[in-house]
């Protein structure tokens, strides 16, 4: 059976013509396979522990992505964020913030379309289809598959309930992704298991590790490797490593903060919504 990372191994660094001896220097097609399958089975497994294993493991997945943003990444050029780009970022993040924060709904519908549309344009061995039909499942299939639990987790992390026909609208993106999905599934067999894992993941696990596990699984897993694939490991450590640490350092600080009452946890998702922002905005222009 194929794992459902599939994407991960037949990408063809379309972009500047990926080496297929740096790749193999990685890591090679069965670990990566194989790596895939542990992080389906993990999030399962954590699923299966209960809320507590469940966002722990949605935490890692989504700590584990974090890299993949942590650069500037340009078509043919991997390289750390100089000063002057690193506050425009964390600028235009915090305007993006403090917009989610003064009008959460339209902030959350327009971070989810713009989510979509990041998670979609990110296409790398499969069809528009396949990359629309996963984005939607991402961002709707939760709303979909899972509705109340979901609106109680936009609830409690933009701090008021969404209405309830943008609930609708959230699923009814879900439920076309998964007809796209199903499509894919029926069409495309070399990313059957990819979107059959998009189906299920909302379908069977709580809405933030679903999104943790797709995120990791469609967009920052396979991204990561094409830039090791495409720059090296040394270039992406020393592009993406002090500020991965120091973001992760900092999104841990925000919820020791929030856990111990010190900080609303909407202020929380909001800054954590609007960093995502100039990373969506700018990935290679
Ligand atoms: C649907 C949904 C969510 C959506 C998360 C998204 C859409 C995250 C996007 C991350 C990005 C764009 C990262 C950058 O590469 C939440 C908030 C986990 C709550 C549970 C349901």
């Amino acid at each position: 059976m194929v794992a459902p990372v599939m994407v991960m191994v037949t990408a063809d660094g379309e972009r500047n013509g990926a080496s297929l001896n740096r790749a193999l220097s990685f890591g090679t097609t069965k670990t990566i396979h194989l790596l895939g399958w542990v992080v389906v089975l993990l999030a399962v497994l954590a699923q299966l522990a209960g809320p507590t294993a469940a966002a722990m493991v949605a935490a890692l997945y989504f700590a584990c992505g974090l890299p993949h943003g942590a650069s500037n990444e340009q078509r043919a050029s991997l390289s750390a964020f100089a000063p002057l780009e690193i506050v425009a970022y964390v600028v235009t993040g915090m305007a993006a913030a403090a917009f989610i924060f003064a009008e959460p709904v339209a902030g959350l519908i327009l971070f989810l379309a713009l989510s979509a549309w990041h998670f979609a344009s990110d296409r790398r061995d499969h069809t528009l289809v396949t990359g629309v039909g996963i984005a939607l499942l991402l961002v709707g299939g939760s709303a979909l598959f899972r509705r109340s639990a979901t609106a109680d987790v936009f609830a409690s992390l933009i701090g008021t309930t969404v209405p309830n026909p943008v609930m609708s609208i959230i699923a009814a993106a879900g439920a076309l992704g998964c007809l796209l999905a199903l499509h894919t599934v029926w069409k495309e067999p070399r990313a059957r298991n990819l979107a059959l894992t998009a189906i299920g993941a909302p379908l069977l696990l709580d809405p933030v590790l679903a999104v943790g596990l797709l995120f990791l699984l469609f967009h920052a897993g396979p991204a990561q490797i094409e830039q090791v694939r495409n720059f090296g490991l040394r270039a992406v450590r020393h592009a993406a490593g002090w500020p991965s640490i120091a973001a992760l350092a900092i999104a841990i600080a925000g919820c020791l903060l929030v856990a111990y009452g010190g900080l609303p946890m909407p202020i929380l998702a909001a800054i954590f919504g609007g960093m995502t922002v100039p990373h969506m905005l700018t990935l290679r222009l």
